[in-house]
Order: structure tokens, then C-alpha cells, then sequence
């Protein structure tokens, strides 16, 4: 296994600028593809999870050209009629292609298999199939009940009233929001349970605004959409950078500042995980807010007590900033990290206790009080691309330490380690 060694790094400080966002890039490139005209996506992700949605539609026979650093793709769009591919469609561990493409496909006719990795295989999706099901569509658990891979034959939706259990992941409404509209008839979605991830679904309505659909949001517990309609390409689109990726700059600049100018997002920002920089100023980090860009001071760090449901990927950055900020810090409302790349909360307990953390791991929060001395350690990673940029603030924060398999980062920021080395002295 590939190992990385970080030494202590004793100030960051400089410029970067984010890789496109992960929740964009999928669904704008999802939407391009079903939409009526040609989409040029600019500022698009270059990673993992986006590999697999643009194998998965070239597969179906949508016609994509990427330019040659894979940043500006121009999609053609089908119209909403996709081809039956030859072979499964391999979607790795991203959630962001799986689930949309499974309610997309439902009602879309052809006849798919999406599978994953194996952690894909334990990684929820009865809710969605549930609610597809009530529907008419026509999905079949290949292995485990409630969990991929799935054969899907895809016909035609009539829509109607559905409910939908929202307290696991927000994916899964995304995923029927954004099918409703090629249902022949309206649709009107109620959500069972406490909605989780909120901010996911203002992602998803919006990027189904710059296509031509509305969707009409009654306080996160019921969502209507028209039927019968083709998602009109908007020709230009440009994805914002990854908010959740801004995190480990926001937290190395307040650890280790320096000044750290954070190029991609800013107060216009429409992902949720901005909110991770209004937590971190709670903590004590010196935030500039500008349109498109951030600037971040170090500060004095001091825990907080949060509830994190919002800002789900982001909040494990908290995690690591907690090593060095003063006082016990608790994340709560956070049960779903436990069905997403590996089991979140066991894997952050197991590793900050590694570096000498003591933590409690509750069924759905976390509480970290900072070790006295950082122990050296090497961190596992567990496939998950978080836990290895998480735990580079051991480095920030002044100590060495082993990453293994570091490659991992590659599900969402395949330059990651490259960027934090470029503003560390
Ligand atoms: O819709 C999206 O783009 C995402 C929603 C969130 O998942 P949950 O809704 O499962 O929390 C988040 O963790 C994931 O990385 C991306
Ligand atoms: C949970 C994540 O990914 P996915 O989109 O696969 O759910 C993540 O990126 O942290």
C-alpha cells in the first residue's frame, strides 16, 4: 500500500483555486445529457465520481467532448431517449451518479444494471427504490434487498402523489426530483421523517432551474413538479468550485496561517457547505467573505458544539481543526455518516484516538477533547477520500504524519496533496 509522509508544516499561506464541485458537476452533466441542445459545462470536475457518470452516459450513447485538461465539457444533449448499454453501468462508490441515474432510468426507456464497488453494495438505497416502486417502475435488487446492484427496466412513469423517507440521505429525493419532470403526469413528493442534508436539495432545484424545470418546494415537506417536459439546455454552464474541498483550506488556514486566498466560492456561494467557513469564524478562524473567493487567517481556536446536519462532508474537517482548538468540540445530528464511503464515525473515532484524541462516538455524534501531545502515527484511510484530507491538519497543526493510501483522494480531489503543498512553507 502507498504510504504519504507528511512533515510539519509550519505556516500555510498563498493562493489556490478549487476543482469544480462534485454535486454540480454530476447533476449539471446528468441534465445536459437528458436536455434538448448542446451544453458547454465549464470549471467540471476532473475525479473519480465524475468519471463513472461520464462513462455511465457514454455508455448510453450520450456524445461528450472533453477538453484536454477535462475541465470544459460539451454535452449533447438526447432529449431524454438513452440507449440500452451492452454491459453494466460501473459507477464506483459515488452516490452522485448512482442514485440519480437510478430514478432517471426508471423512467427512461431501455434496460440498465448499475453496479458499484463493494462499498457501494452497503450503501442504502431501498428509500429511493421504495418510492420509484410506489410509482410503477420496474427495479430489482440484484444482491441484497434495499441495497445495489439493481437491474432496471426502464418504461414510462405516470407520476402522481409518492412518499419518500428523507432521514437517511438527501440523495434519494434528488434523485426523484430530478426524474419527475420526464414523468407523463405531475408529481407530488412527500417526505417521511426528517429531511437530512437540506442544503442537497436547494443544489438540485437550482441546477433543475438552469435547464427550465421548477420544482416548488413547500418547506422541505412537500415538492411539486410538472410532468411532461424536456429539460432545455441552457448552452453555457459553469460549475462553481467544490465548497466541501474549500474545508481543508479554510481549517489549514486558521490552524497554520499565514493568509490563505481560497479561489472558487464565496458568501454567493450555492452549496451548503459554505457554511463550514461560518463555522469555523465560530471557532475563531478571521474570514474576508468576497463573491467568489474567501480569505482566511489563523486565529484563536476554540471548540464549539454543533449540529452539522446541513453540512454533512464538510463538518469532518471539524474533526481534525478539533486537535487544536482549545476545549472539547461536539459534532451532532451526523448519524448518515455512517452509510457513506466507510462508516465516518467509527473511522474518525478510531483515528483521532490514534493520535491521541480521546473521543467519544456517539450513535450520531462525535466529541473530541485535544491531546495534550500528538502521537505519530500512520492514519487509515479506509477508501474514503475525507479521512485522508481530514488528517492532514495533524500536519498543519505542526506534526508529522503517515497517510496511508492517499490515492483515495482521487473519489473528489485527485490534486489534493499537490495543493496543500503549494501553500505550505
Ligand atoms: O447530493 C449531493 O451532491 C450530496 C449529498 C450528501 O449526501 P447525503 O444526502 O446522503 O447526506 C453529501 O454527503 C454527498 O457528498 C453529496
Ligand atoms: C458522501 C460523499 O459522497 P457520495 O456522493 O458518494 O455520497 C462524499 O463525497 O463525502
Amino acid at each position: 500500500m502507498e504510504q504519504l509522509t507528511l512533515k510539519p508544516i509550519t505556516k500555510v499561506s498563498g493562493s489556490v483555486t478549487l476543482p469544480g464541485s462534485k454535486s454540480l458537476s454530476n447533476r449539471i452533466l446528468l441534465l445536459a445529457a437528458l436536455s434538448e441542445g448542446t451544453t458547454q459545462v465549464h470549471n467540471l470536475l476532473d475525479s473519480d465520481d465524475i468519471r463513472h457518470m461520464l462513462s455511465a452516459l457514454a455508455q448510453m450513447g450520450v456524445e461528450v467532448t472533453l477538453s484536454e485538461d477535462k475541465t470544459v465539457a460539451t454535452v449533447r444533449g438526447c432529449a431524454g431517449k438513452l440507449n440500452t448499454p451492452n454491459e453494466p453501468l460501473f459507477l464506483g462508490n459515488a452516490g452522485t451518479a448512482y442514485r440519480p441515474l437510478t430514478a432517471v432510468l426508471a423512467a427512461t426507456s431501455g434496460h440498465f444494471e448499475l453496479v458499484g464497488e463493494p462499498r457501494m453494495e452497503e450503501r442504502p438505497i431501498g428509500h429511493l427504490v421504495d418510492a420509484m416502486q410506489a410509482l410503477g417502475a420496474d427495479i430489482e435488487y440484484l444482491k441484497n434487498k434495499d441495497y445495489p446492484p439493481l437491474r432496471i427496466a426502464g418504461k414510462a412513469i405516470h407520476g402522481g402523489e409518492v412518499e419518500i423517507d428523507g432521514s437517511i440521505s438527501s440523495q434519494f429525493l434528488t434523485a426523484l426530483l430530478m426524474a419527475a419532470p420526464l414523468f407523463a403526469g405531475d408529481t407530488k413528493v412527500t417526505i417521511k421523517g426528517e429531511l437530512v442534508s437540506k442544503p442537497y436539495i436547494d443544489i438540485t432545484i437550482g441546477v433543475m432551474a438552469q435547464f427550465g424545470v421548477d420544482v416548488i418546494n413547500d418547506n422541505y415537506q412537500t415538492f411539486s413538479v410538472k410532468g411532461g417536459q424536456v429539460y432545455q439546455s441552457p448552452q453555457r454552464i459553469m460549475v462553481e468550485g467544490d465548497a466541501s474541498s474549500a474545508s481543508y483550506f479554510i481549517a489549514a488556514a486558521a490552524i497554520a496561517g499565514g493568509e490563505v486566498e481560497i479561489n472558487g466560492v464565496g458568501k454567493n456561494s450555492v452549496q451548503g457547505d459554505i457554511g463550514f467557513a461560518r463555522v469555523m469564524e465560530q471557532v475563531g478562524a478571521q474570514i474576508d467573505w468576497h463573491d467568489e473567493k474567501l480569505v482566511v487567517r489563523k486565529g484563536e481556536l476554540k471548540g464549539v458544539d454543533i449540529d452539522a446536519n446541513a453540512i454533512p462532508d464538510a463538518a469532518m474537517t471539524l474533526a481534525t481543526v478539533a486537535l487544536f482548538a482549545k476545549g472539547p468540540t461536539a459534532i451532532r445530528n451526523i448519524y448518515n455518516w455512517r452509510v457513506k464511503e466507510t462508516d465516518r464515525l467509527a473511522a474518525m473515532a478510531t483515528e483521532l484516538r490514534k493520535v491521541g484524541a480521546e473521543v467519544v462516538e456517539g450513535e450520531d455524534f462525535i466529541e473530541i477533547t485535544p491531546p495534550q501531545t500528538i502521537n505519530l502515527t500512520d492514519i487509515d484511510t479506509y477508501n474514503d477520500h475525507r479521512i485522508a484530507m481530514c488528517f492532514s491538519m495533524v500536519a498543519v497543526g505542526g506534526h508529522e504524519v503517515i497517510i496511508n493510501d492517499p490515492g483515495c483522494t482521487a473519489k473528489t480531489f485527485p490534486t489534493y496533496f499537490d495543493t496543500l503543498s503549494s501553500i505550505s512553507v
